[in-house]
């Protein structure tokens, strides 16, 4: 894999503001790269990834785009939550001078202070029993990265939430209780933190790991809270979505800036933001050994279409709001099919995407769609590869095992086969804990800057919002054609 296409961080919050992802329909947003040697600091490493961490070049996509002043939103509700808290682990040493890493620790030449590393995995939670399913959706669709409301009606936010969140419950409980009466996500995404941990003091670097799930238990403020009675000095945040969307770790990040920018301590910890690691060469392997291991399940393997379904995102996202998604996702699947190809693995392929809700345009071409036209095509056998997400979940073990593959079957393909998520896979793990290990080097404090609302405090404005907003509300509850939108895919 080339240098460029090796590795994408960005390093810190404060070169990755937030407030550049507007929810308002009026931006733009532009990405560029380029490509920079890590580290930056006087630090020289030495020890199993010396070579890759000193001198390696790695891509960094900066994102920037422009934005209305104040850029102000509604954080999700987030009812009581705990959180998986894990010991003490971690201590290495670091200091404002040069550093040398000697296995067991970074040690400085010039003042030793004490570190503690965190590493903090970002994920969407779901719903651990039947009764958790509505107020996880009332979480989920009071955040303002997954409805984006204009700025004008931005108030409605939690009423509609409610009220979306009420319809939906039945359809997304019957989901939930095929699978079994709740999600997985959770003990799924515990279980890759200790991985992930295991992994890393294997590699002499001592971390603790912290789960902080965005709509549901433990919630991102818990693990936060747990970071800061744990003493960490150092942390890694390390989503867990290959490619960046405004609506998973953008949607995330928002929230912990907000939280670090408001507190003194978080505010000067040095963090570094892994925003996506799709390209990386671990994580393209591994999907590429997952794909060749079950192509040789089929009895002619070379005839399987091999079928990328991605979660959508409504196309907005995309073509008004500047997310990255679809490039990632598009460039995902080339280096997925390149290293197949690498292996002798020459299957015809596609990309769909899944699980659309709402009235809105989503991501095309829509996964059901392109699973009847391929039926209707003559393609008999066909390999379901999920690629936005690393743990099985609803919308593997359901939408995809339960809905498409019927769908496939009716529609004339006779032999479905799927890959399973990566969950745990040795390879994979490793990759995470030098992504990690790669961008502690990055770690900076946070900007300070306030984002606050000038307009919020305007009384004349605050009227004229409630005016309108109140005739859009009573037009958008009482319609049936939103709320069957919302209660079904389209
Ligand atoms: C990369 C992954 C995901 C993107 C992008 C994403 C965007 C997105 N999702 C919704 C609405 C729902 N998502 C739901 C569940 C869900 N979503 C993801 C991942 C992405 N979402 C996961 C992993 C899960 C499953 C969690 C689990 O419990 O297993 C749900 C709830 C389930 C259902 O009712 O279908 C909804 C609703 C929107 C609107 C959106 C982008 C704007
Ligand atoms: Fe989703």
């Amino acid at each position: 894999m080339d240098a460029i296409a090796s590795s994408q961080i960005l390093p810190q919050l404060k070169g990755f503001d937030r407030s550049n992802f507007s929810l308002s329909n009026h931006q733009s947003m532009s990405c560029s790269r380029s490509t920079l040697v890590m580290p930056t600091c006087k630090q020289s490493y030495e020890g199993e990834h010396a070579s890759e961490v000193s001198s390696r070049k790695v891509s960094v996509r900066s994102i920037s785009g422009s934005t209305e002043k104040g850029n102000s939103m509604l954080g999700g509700l987030e009812l009581n939550g705990s959180v998986s808290a894990r010991p003490l682990v971690g201590k290495v040493f670091s200091s404002v001078g040069s550093c040398t890493y000697t296995g067991s620790s970074i040690e400085s030449h010039s003042h030793v202070a004490e570190e503690k590393i965190g590493v903090l995995l970002l994920n969407l939670g779901g719903p651990d029993t039947l009764q958790d399913v509505q107020p996880f959706l009332f979480n989920l669709f009071a955040d303002p990265d997954i409805i984006r409301l204009p700025r004008l009606f931005r108030f409605l936010q939690r009423p509609l939430a409610q009220l979306i969140s009420v319809v939906r419950a039945p359809k997304s409980q019957e989901g939930y209780a095929a699978i079994g009466g709740g999600s997985p996500l959770r003990k799924i995404t515990d279980e890759q933190a200790n991985a992930l941990k295991k992994e890393l003091e294997a590699k002499e670097v001592p971390v603790n790991v912290y789960v902080a799930m965005r709509y549901w238990h433990p919630f991102t403020e818990e693990a936060v809270q747990q970071i800061k009675r744990d003493g960490i000095s150092k942390l890694v945040v390390l989503p867990l979505y290959p490619q960046y969307s405004i609506s998973t770790t953008g949607s995330s990040v928002r929230v912990l800036e907000q939280m670090f920018r408001e507190d003194a301590t978080l505010s000067r910890m040095p963090v570094s933001i892994i925003q996506s690691w799709y390209q990386r060469e671990g994580y393209v392997k591994s999907m590429a050994d997952l794909i060749g291991k079950e192509l040789k399940s089929f009895s002619n393997p070379e005839e399987v279409m091999i079928f990328f379904s991605a979660h959508g995102v409504p196309v907005t996202y995309v073509e008004d709001a500047g997310d990255p998604y679809r490039d990632q996702m598009e460039e995902c699947i080339h280096l997925i099919m390149q290293e197949l190809k690498s292996r002798g693995i020459n299957n015809n392929h596609t990309l769909a995407y899944q699980s659309r809700v709402g009235p809105v345009q989503w991501l095309k071409p829509y996964t059901d769609e392109v699973l009847v036209e391929l039926g209707k095509n003559g393609v008999k056998s066909l390999l379901a590869v999920p690629v936005s997400f690393v743990s099985e979940h609803i919308e593997t073990l359901e939408e995809i095992d339960m809905e498409y593959r019927e769908l496939a079957l009716e529609s004339g393909i006779e032999n479905w086969g799927r890959v399973p998520a990566l969950g745990c896979t040795s390879s994979f793990i490793t990759d995470l804990a030098d992504a990690v290990i790669e961008a502690l080097p990055s770690a900076t404090a946070m900007s300070t800057g306030s984002t606050s609302d000038d307009s919020e405090l305007d009384p004349l404005g605050y009227v004229i919002k409630m005016f309108f907003g109140s005739i859009l509300a009573f037009f958008l509850l009482l319609s049936p054609k939103i709320k069957s939108a919302f209660r079904n895919h389209i």
